[in-house]
């Protein structure tokens, strides 16, 4: 090692990923929460047009970046290299960077980054990728969206989460398949992604001769956000206006796994946004549409306001699972209002958001 880089600490970066719903955030408000004296610099993606992912995050001093732009590939990567080198201007603030990447994410372009920017490279390292993986859910995940395969192939580590969904046969079942894609990863098994924090952070463990082997090309990624066609820009948001156009992602220079496509394309988002709620039309409501729409729904969140409840109220489901809670009062600074994201397939749009606006509150 030379004098220079012995003397420059690199800051270790950990990157969570895992599919819609799987269980990141909730690993992550662990580790916020957590009384292990550091402090995390914690950066966010997320799919969907309205952020509400930044305010399921516990409170905490760590300071969130939050970055909604959808499509990890294209403009994420530019905006985690401007993040990145903006907080290492400020050397000793912080032990370590959280990266949360969008369930709908592949983790390759995320990892690059860290490896591709030289200024990110000499400053920071790559420390682990840790997958969390839905027991209930991930099997199909693997059958129907490539992102899912490619978040279980990255990992160095894998919460194989939510094990009270499952049986003990069918958890084995899940196992096996994750070892089939990755032999190398360790696997814990976890329910509300509870760990010891030593098993997930400072870990030193990406494993860059593993990734090359899997991804000869992994390296050699510079260009990638150049490259290829910017009509595709504007489309990255992959909302539902867009979902059904022709997606130029197959003229990626970087779509080097032939075998499958990058982006699942039908998946789309729907934003929904109201002032105050009728309690008593909105459950019976969503009851319903989570279980007819259910299958589809890869994941929904909301930030809700309630008539007389003076608590903000968040729901969040994968698929029929819903569960709700009770956040925090308002605010007086804070407009009562009520956000909600579905995240699916084949949803009927116009149905959800007329059945939904039926649900605000009479004047
Ligand atoms: N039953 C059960 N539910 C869980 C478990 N872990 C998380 N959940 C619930 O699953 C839902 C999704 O959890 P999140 O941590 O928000 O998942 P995520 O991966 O951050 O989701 P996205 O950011 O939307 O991709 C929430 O309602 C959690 O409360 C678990 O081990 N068991």
């Amino acid at each position: 090692m030379t004098e220079t880089q012995a003397t420059v600490t690199q800051v270790p970066v950990t990157v969570l990923t895992g599919y819609l719903g799987a269980g990141k955030t909730t690993l992550l408000n662990r580790i916020l929460s957590e009384n292990h004296g550091k402090k995390y610099a914690v950066v966010v993606n997320e799919f969907g047009e309205i952020g509400i992912d930044n305010d399921l995050i516990v409170e905490s001093d760590e300071e969130i970046y939050e970055m909604n732009n959808g499509c990890i590939c294209c403009t994420v990567r530019g905006d985690l290299i401007r993040v990145v080198e903006g907080l290492m201007k400020r050397p000793g603030n912080f032990d370590g960077i959280l990266v949360e990447t969008t369930g709908l994410a592949n983790p390759a372009p995320v990892a690059q980054t860290f490896f591709m920017d030289e200024d990110v490279r000499a400053k920071s390292r790559l420390d682990a990728v840790i997958t969390v993986a839905d027991a209930l859910n991930l099997l199909k995940r693997l059958d129907d969206a490539p992102e899912a395969e490619e978040q279980i192939a990255f990992a160095d580590v894998v919460l194989l989460n939510k094990i009270d969904l499952v049986s003990p046969a069918e958890l084995a079942n899940v196992e096996r398949r994750i070892r089939a894609i990755n032999p190398h990863a360790t696997i814990h098994r976890t329910e509300r992604s509870a760990i010891d924090l030593d098993k997930v952070l400072d870990r030193g463990a990406f494993d860059l001769e593993r990734i090359l082997s899997l991804d000869p090309e992994f390296l050699e990624g510079e260009d990638h956000d150049h490259d290829h066609d910017h009509v595709h820009d504007e489309n990255c948001g992959h909302d539902h206006h867009h979902h059904d156009h022709d997606h130029a992602h197959h003229g990626h220079d970087h779509d080097h796994h032939h075998d499958h496509p990058r982006h699942d394309n039908a998946v789309f988002s729907i934003s929904l946004r109201g002032g105050v709620l009728d309690p008593q039309k909105f459950f019976p409501w969503i009851q319903e549409v989570t279980q007819v729409e259910g299958p589809n729904i890869l994941r929904l969140k909301g930030i809700l306001a309630m008539d007389r409840d003076p608590d903000r109220y968040v729901i969040q489901g994968v698929h029929m699972i819903i569960e709700g809670t009770h956040q925090r009062p308002w605010r007086d600074d804070e407009k009562r209002e009520s956000r909600l994201v579905f995240i699916g397939r084949k949803l009927n749009e116009e149905a959800i958001r007329k059945s939904f606006e039926a649900c605000l509150k009479a004047a």
